[in-house]
């Protein structure tokens, strides 16, 4: 039996500096989400959207920061969500802003950590979100996931010690385009293999992420997939608080979903930054269901599935 997708719906807009991100998980579901992914044959569950109770954190002296204790409660309660989903289906979760990948990314590193699996993480986003607390300069804590899955610094006792930390070797970032001097030098001394937009532009996005499988397939390794509406181009993705000019095309983006399909690797994944509130009747929500629909086995034509 194939595995169920599960809908997390996970209205969080504490890492941004702007509203509407709430609103997210709902816009998905009216842009058909569920029965996209159901006409492809899969079953499909709906959890609702979560909630959290913050409680009281130990300040940072980083006056730039907002919101602390609720993205650390959301880390929290999404950590130990995921570490859950992953072991009943294929967790799909509904941004909300990108700070919910601290706990989703950090609890599926520790689900396959008992499995004893290697996860791989394939981060498309025009941003690395590579901040610590002490280098973010926004406050926004949208900025820092990337750095705490990776283990890069120690956000305890402000945000909750992960209960697994990712192997920055195993992770890609594919789209870059606006990098902040503090993440670049982060970017460097981590060993995360990044691809900025020059890369997708001279090399391609189909031999990035060709490599990318093959490292995951040579370590059997399994894939989550973080997407940040970002990585997009604005024109065709306008429902985005950051959005920065030069991203993925339409196709570029099919493709690398495409791709990932064949690799039969893929278990989970972060649909991020949508911003309905910025959105034009439902394109961007509409965009990112289509994708998400490519990234679980749509097609234009049946093909043979190629072995990475
Ligand atoms: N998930 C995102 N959209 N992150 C954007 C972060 C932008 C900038 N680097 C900051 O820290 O504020
Ligand atoms: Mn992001
Ligand atoms: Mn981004």
């Amino acid at each position: 039996m194939e595995r169920s997708c599960i809908l997390v719906g996970v209205p969080v807009q504490a890492g941004t500096g702007r509203r509407g991100c709430d609103m997210g998980p709902n816009a998905y579901r009216a842009a058909g989400l569920a029965e996209a992914l159901a006409d492809l044959g899969h079953g499909v569950v709906d959890r609702g959207n979560l909630a959290v109770t913050p409680s009281a954190v130990p300040a940072h002296p980083n006056p730039a920061i907002r919101n602390l204790a609720e993205v650390a409660a959301w880390t929290r309660h999404l950590a130990d969500i995921a570490h859950a989903e992953a072991a009943e289906g294929v967790p799909i979760f509904l941004g909300g802003d990108h700070s919910l990948s601290a706990g989703t990314m950090t609890g599926l590193a520790r689900r396959a950590r008992e499995e004893g699996r290697e996860l791989f993480v394939l981060w498309l986003d025009a941003h690395p979100d590579m901040h610590t607390l002490a280098t973010t300069t926004s406050g926004n804590l949208h900025g820092v996931p990337m750095a705490y899955a990776a283990g890069i610094a120690d956000f305890a006792p402000h945000l909750p010690a992960p209960p697994a930390t990712l192997e920055p070797e195993n992770v890609c970032q594919i789209g870059l385009r606006s990098v902040d001097p503090a993440e670049r030098e982060a970017l460097r001394r981590s060993g995360i293999c990044v691809h900025d937009m020059r890369d997708v532009d001279e090399i391609g996005i189909a031999p990035l992420v060709r490599r990318f499988v093959e490292r995951v397939v040579a370590a059997d390794g399994i894939v989550h997939v973080s997407l940040d509406v970002d990585f997009l181009d604005p024109a065709i993705a306008p429902g985005v608080g950051t959005t920065v000019p030069g991203g993925a095309t339409f196709r570029e983006a099919h493709l690398a979903m495409e791709m990932l399909h064949d690799s039969g690797r893929v278990r989970s994944l972060d649909l991020v930054e949508l911003n309905p509130f910025l959105d034009e009747r439902g394109r961007t929500a509409t965009l990112m269901v289509d994708l998400a629909a490519s990234l679980f086995g749509r097609r234009v034509l049946d093909r043979p599935t190629p072995s990475f």
